[in-house]
């Protein structure tokens, strides 16, 4: 049986192992059964805001006039924005050619799976089977898919979800109208780049609230900013049933409290309900790897799972699902196990502060614990909220006091010590007022704090017990690199400076 030293499935955020991996010299072997890049580059964050970004100036043209400046009415060119779309998915062969180009690195390019504890094999795109091999540590980024929820008649009448629509089902030209399955991230920011396109979009809701991962004040803004472009949505209703007539496809809802239901119509149907993990197809009942009841793969504060020899991260693990995560665990597991350090200087993940930004019109974003969640967890809050508007630049901008679609910063804050709990804020460049915070919430002196706790290797363990602790000095710059930068956001730009910075040295 061939044997590696490090084995690798999927090629999103793997990638970052594995590239440090083959700086070591290391045999490696890497298994991707779609396109090189993974979600993120090929269906997923870039694609996505190649679009959204297009649909923020249709919008701010549109607001033009209330600040002095007559254009002409702003139209998205499809054909541009599809173009830089898949500009940006075909750098996936790029991706495989580098790679092609790596001495000691076997290719699999098909579905990989577990036949034993830690022997692997790949049913090959090519229809033909890889011979079973093994490594020494294995690495399981094999990211998550869109949720298919049951809806009588939806799989006759057919339907688009991320996966196809940035595949076999990308649309020549943008839909007329279109319904949308889900008011989370996906759902909020695909309705913003279709109605920008000029489609009627009806936005069909099961939460009480839309983003229900941020603040209720948060959500309630969404809903106004969303309707305010036009975008009908329809909060708490079920999806019951579809059916295709003349062409057009009607939903039949159902209201969750009243019961009471109606039809929408449109176009096409967009599925934006939600992730699963990619474990299905991993027979991981060949090996004694524990996931949760939902198939999420457990790992603790060090990415490892269970099984000695064997670490997952990204969304597979199913502590929150975005990319600079993923590339923070993935960087995380580079640094321990090929960055040549010693046990004390190891890092270890944490999840209370992941940044998440929503790139939807205006933008979401937030780091740390919602007014709700701060309160449930027994601290005594104070609360404070800016408007743009109350700000010379925001006024500039255009928003006047008591603006309907007024943007506003939040901020949460323990009121024994002052310390900030939470910042959510919703309006133009969120992602970027955010950063300064994000980075500030993560500074100073942090105290392992275990996950998973029956996971442990011996050197976990020995971690464990020894109470570490790992300072983050505000004024280094390497603090930002151990800091996340929500992606894609235009931080990026001064966190890729520290890359190169730290490169020099
Ligand atoms: C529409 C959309 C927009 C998004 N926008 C953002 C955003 O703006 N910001 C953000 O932070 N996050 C965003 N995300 C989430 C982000 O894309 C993911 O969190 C991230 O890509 C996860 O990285 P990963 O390495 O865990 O998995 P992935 O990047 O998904 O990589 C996993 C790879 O494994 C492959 N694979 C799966 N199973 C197997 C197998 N058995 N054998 C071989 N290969 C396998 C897959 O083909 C895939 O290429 C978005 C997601 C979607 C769908
Ligand atoms: N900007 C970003 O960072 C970004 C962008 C897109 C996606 N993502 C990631 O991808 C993940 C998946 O996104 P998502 O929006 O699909 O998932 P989500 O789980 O965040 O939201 C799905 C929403 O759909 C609703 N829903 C579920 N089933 C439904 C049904 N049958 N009909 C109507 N509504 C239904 C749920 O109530 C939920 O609010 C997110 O958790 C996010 O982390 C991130």
């Amino acid at each position: 049986m061939n044997q590696y030293d490090v084995a690798v499935i999927g090629s999103g955020s793997a990638n970052i192992v594995l590239d440090a991996a083959l700086e070591q010299g290391l045999k490696c072997a890497m298994i991707e059964r779609g396109r090189f890049g993974g979600t993120c580059l090929t269906r997923g964050c870039i694609p996505t805001k190649v679009m959204v970004t297009a649909a923020d100036y249709i919008r701010e043209i549109e607001g033009l006039p209330k600040i002095g400046v007559e254009v002409a009415p702003a139209r998205m060119n499809w054909e541009t924005v599809s173009r830089r779309v898949w500009q940006k998915i075909y750098e996936s062969n790029d991706i495989l050619t580098y790679y092609q180009a790596k001495k000691n690195v076997d290719i699999y390019q098909g579905t990989g799976y577990f036949t034993g504890e830690k022997v692997l094999q790949v049913a090959l795109n090519d229809g033909t089977l890889s011979e079973e091999f093994t490594a020494d540590k294995i690495f399981i980024a094999v990211g998550s898919r869109t949720n298919i929820p049951f809806i009588d008649g939806l799989e006759e009448a057919g339907y688009l979800m991320s996966e196809s629509l940035f595949g076999d089902k990308y649309p020549q030209t943008p839909y007329k109208s279109l319904i949308i399955l889900g008011g989370g991230p996906i759902g909020t920011e695909f309705a913003h780049v279709f109605a920008a396109a000029g489609a009627k979009v009806t936005l069909v809701q099961r939460n009480t609230r839309l983003l229900i991962k941020e603040d209720e004040e948060i959500s309630a803004q969404i809903l106004k900013d969303l309707h305010g472009i036009g975008i009908d949505v329809l909060l708490n209703h079920i999806p019951t049933a579809v059916r295709v007539e003349n062409g057009e496809k009607i939903l039949t809802i159902s209201h969750k409290i009243t019961g009471e239901t109606c039809e929408v119509r449109a176009e096409e149907i967009l599925l934006a309900s939600g992730i699963h993990p990619n474990t299905d197809r991993l027979r991981l009942d060949n090996t004694s790897i524990v996931t949760d009841n939902r198939g999420w793969i457990r790992t603790n504060e060090f990415l490892e799972t269970n099984v000695e020899g064997v670490w997952a991260f990204g969304d597979v693990n199913g502590e929150a699902p975005f990319r600079h995560k993923a590339n923070y665990e993935a960087e995380i597991v580079a640094h321990n196990l090929f960055g040549g350090h010693p046990l004390q200087d190891w890092r270890w993940a944490r999840y209370d502060l992941v940044p998440v930004v929503t790139f939807t019109y205006p933008q979401v974003a937030h780091v740390g614990l919602t007014e709700q969640q701060a309160v449930q967890s027994g601290y005594e809050i104070l609360t404070a909220k800016h408007h743009y508007s109350s700000t010379a630049k925001g006024f500039a901008l255009g928003f006047e006091p008591g603006d309907d679609h007024d943007g506003f910063v939040k901020i949460v804050v323990d009121k024994k010590t002052n310390t900030i709990l939470g910042i959510h804020s919703i309006g133009p460049q969120a992602s970027i007022l955010l950063q300064p915070f994000i980075n500030l919430m993560n500074a100073g002196e942090t105290t392992l704090t275990p996950i998973n706790e029956p996971i442990a290797s011996k050197a976990v363990k020995q971690l464990r017990a020894s109470r570490m602790t790992r300072y983050l000095d505000p004024h280094s710059v390497k603090s930002i690199g151990e800091t996340m930068t929500p992606h894609p956001s235009l931080s990026e730009v001064i966190m890729w400076v520290r890359y190169y910075l730290e490169g020099k040295q």
